[in-house]
């Protein structure tokens, strides 16, 4: 199953909330994982599942990237908050790196992000 990754800072939580209602429907096809406020977040304010990692300054982002790495991972959407400084940066470094090298879809905007939600419930309706 289509494995993603959901994940917001702070300030980008209100667009990711907004997101997932949004492609509720998609989602709901995908096997989720987030870190923990996002995940939290996510399941209050739709009907999606979505599987809880610790949250970003505890590990979840490394946790993700784990999955990266070990290539269980689909695709990421990451909403970063670019004007704010992160006490975890090595860990979401670490993250966008991964995803490079494993060459793993990952959007950091709302606009790639539609782009990668609409191209992977394309690529499993085309399975
Ligand atoms: O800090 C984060 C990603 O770097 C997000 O963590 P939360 O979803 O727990 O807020």
């Amino acid at each position: 199953m289509t494995r993603i990754a959901l994940i917001a800072h702070d300030d980008e939580k209100p667009e990711m909330i907004d997101l997932a209602q949004s492609y509720e429907a998609t989602l709901s096809e995908f096997d989720l994982v987030g870190t923990g406020t996002t995940s939290k977040r996510i399941m209050a304010e739709t009907d999606l599942t979505v599987e809880r990692k610790e949250s970003g300054p505890m590990g979840g982002d490394t946790q993700i990237g784990a999955e990266v790495a070990e290539g269980r991972m689909d695709g990421i959407v990451f909403l970063r908050d670019p004007l704010t400084a992160q006490p975890h940066e090595p860990d979401i470094s670490a993250l966008l790196r991964i995803c490079d090298v494993h060459d793993v879809p990952l959007a950091t905007t709302r606009a790639s992000a539609e782009y990668i939600l609409e191209g992977l419930a394309q690529d499993r309706a085309d399975d």
